[in-house]
């Protein structure tokens, strides 16, 4: 460019153009001369596309976008931006108990808030980064802030991972392996493909490598067209599974009033009946487990603890057939009845002499019943010899509203249909213990099967125990919030009693959706 320059100041000089002289001289200069040489550097050269790199990037806080449904004032609504330092925020919010609505209640003076001058007292807060908080409690909102804040992710693995069997990971040694249902904490995102986390709860500093969300569904998916033939993990899970083809609830005759035993009879055949004469896709069989692994493979989480007022979580006991899951509730509700219920079950069939509607059953038409079903009222329902039975959310809700505690047992393929965020379900698993101990402590118990009620256990049925607990962990451990071996009774009820009450009073890992409702 010089050069052509150079030559034109020539040509300007040989036609004498006004003041090309002065032009000339500045050009030949010494120093010119040597800044040019210094520009062509690589020293010079690399400091500048190092600045053009850094101006490119917007280092200013990025404001929320403005909420579509604005007020009709213009500046009824602000979207603030506070960029937060390591100084508290010098704010306080307020619930209004009425409307559930969010206040500033006060601002600290010279604190954060209150230098910015964006905050003040009585203001409402109608969102907080995305999050609507109306409803919210206050610790939930500060809950929200404070996720934020840190940019810490909790995520609650749903499949396994081993780094040492991933050819793809850029260092197996950096890895970390992790199993389904474990809490982990995401410390670093800013690779599209690896994050780096730590497993919970955890006391070492050093993170480790693990796949990212969408890496991880790639390659499960990836995993699922190689296998055509193999009986892969869902596969698995579908053949185990065959006992869900028709939902059936486990528990009608289990209310300590209710003296029917044939009737719990009953809903065992008929599970086992559908085992065997009912066929379905894997797709709909399986969909709980598999599905929801494969588009989201880790669950955002958040620690909660639930506040005094609020409704009870739902105690949900899954566990393989006669390892005790009724027993345990039945006596659970027995050690205290004024605290803890079993939803009442609808049927279509008809009352008996000493049966009440509304106490044994919520006896219905069979048009309410299909209505219900139709309407996804159920969280569990199946037939048998005729007459619909099942388990509606509202009976669950009615009790839970009444600040009770409602315990139920269910089928693992409705757990998905209990851990929502009005149930907010924790997931009790009991499990069988090893053979030897299964031999011991049943010696005297009895159990109803297909054929026999109440014959004595005998060591196929301690078999088929064991191998379906296997089976129930593998493809729907990661949802279980406790894990208890049935071994002796009587200490299985204190564990199960300590269980339920660290449940409501203690701090969980939550689905993050339950606490913020996910935005619309
Ligand atoms: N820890 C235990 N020690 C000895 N016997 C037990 C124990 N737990 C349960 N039982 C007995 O085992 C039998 C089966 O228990 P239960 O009916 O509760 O099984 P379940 O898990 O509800 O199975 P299903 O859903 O098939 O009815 C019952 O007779 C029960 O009293």
């Amino acid at each position: 460019v010089l050069s052509e320059l150079m030559e034109e100041v020539r040509k300007s000089v040989d036609q004498d153009v006004d003041g090309v002289e002065v032009l000339k001289e500045l050009l030949g200069s010494s120093w010119l001369q040597s800044l040019l040489k210094v520009s062509q550097s690589a020293s010079w050269l690399a400091l500048l596309s190092a600045h053009d790199t850094v101006a490119q990037k917007d280092y200013e806080p990025a404001l929320a976008p403005i909420p579509d449904e604005l007020p009709d004032e213009e500046e009824a609504t602000r979207v603030v931006c506070l960029v937060k330092n390591k100084q508290p925020l010098g704010a306080t919010i307020k619930r209004n108990e009425i409307t559930g609505e969010i206040f500033i209640a006060r601002v600290i003076h010279g604190g954060l808030a209150d230098r910015s001058g964006l905050l003040h007292a009585g203001d409402r807060i109608i969102e907080v980064n995305g999050f609507p908080v109306d409803g919210l409690e206050p610790e939930q909102v500060i809950q929200v802030v404070i996720s934020y804040l840190k940019h810490l992710l909790y995520v609650r693995a749903m499949v396994d991972y081993s780094p040492q069997q991933d050819p793809s990971i850029p260092c197996a040694d950096a890895g970390m392996s992790f199993r389904k249902g474990d809490v982990l904490e995401i410390v670093d995102q800013s690779d599209a493909l690896w994050w780096q986390a730590r497993k919970l709860p955890s006391s070492v500093a050093c993170a480790g490598l693990v796949p990212s969300s969408n890496m991880l569904k790639r390659k499960q998916r990836e995993f699922w067209w190689s296998q055509p033939y193999q009986p892969h993990a869902c596969v698995q899970t579908c053949e185990f599974d065959s006992s869900h083809l028709l939902p059936v609830t486990r528990y009608f005759g289990l209310f300590f009033f209710c003296p029917s035993a044939g009737f719990r009879r009953s809903m065992r055949l008929c599970r086992r009946r559908a085992h065997s004469v009912t066929q379905a896709s894997c797709h709909t069989r399986c969909s709980s487990s598999c599905s929801s692994a494969l588009c989201c493979p880790y669950e955002e989480v958040v620690r909660h603890q639930r506040h005094p007022e609020d409704t009870h979580r739902l105690l949900a006991l899954v566990g393989p057939s006669s390892v005790g899951v009724n027993e345990l509730r039945r006596r659970l509700i027995e050690m205290n009845p004024a605290v803890f219920f079993g939803p009442i079950p609808h049927t279509t069939r008809a009352p008996r002499g000493y049966e009440e509607s509304g106490r044994e059953y919520h006896f219905t038409s069979r048009e309410v019943f299909d209505n219900m079903v139709y309407n996804n009222r159920f969280l569990e329902y199946g037939e048998y010899k005729g007459n619909l039975y099942g388990t509606s959310i509202q009976s669950v809700k009615d009790i839970l509203i009444n600040g009770k505690m409602c315990i139920i047992d269910i089928e693992p393929n409705a757990i998905q249909a209990v851990r929502t965020h009005e149930l907010r379900a924790y997931i009790i698993y009991v499990k069988p213990p090893p053979l030897e101990r299964l031999r011991e402590s049943r010696r005297e118990s009895l159990i109803t099967t297909n054929y026999y009620i109440n014959r004595p256990f005998k060591d196929e049925d301690f078999q088929e125990m064991e191998d379906s607990a296997r089976k129930m962990e593998t493809h729907y451990g990661q949802f279980f919030d406790h894990v208890m071996v049935n071994n002796d009774l009587q200490d299985s009820c204190v564990q199960l009693l300590t269980a339920v009450t660290r449940a409501q009073d203690e701090p969980q890992w939550v689905p993050s959706g339950w606490i913020r409702p996910t935005p619309e």
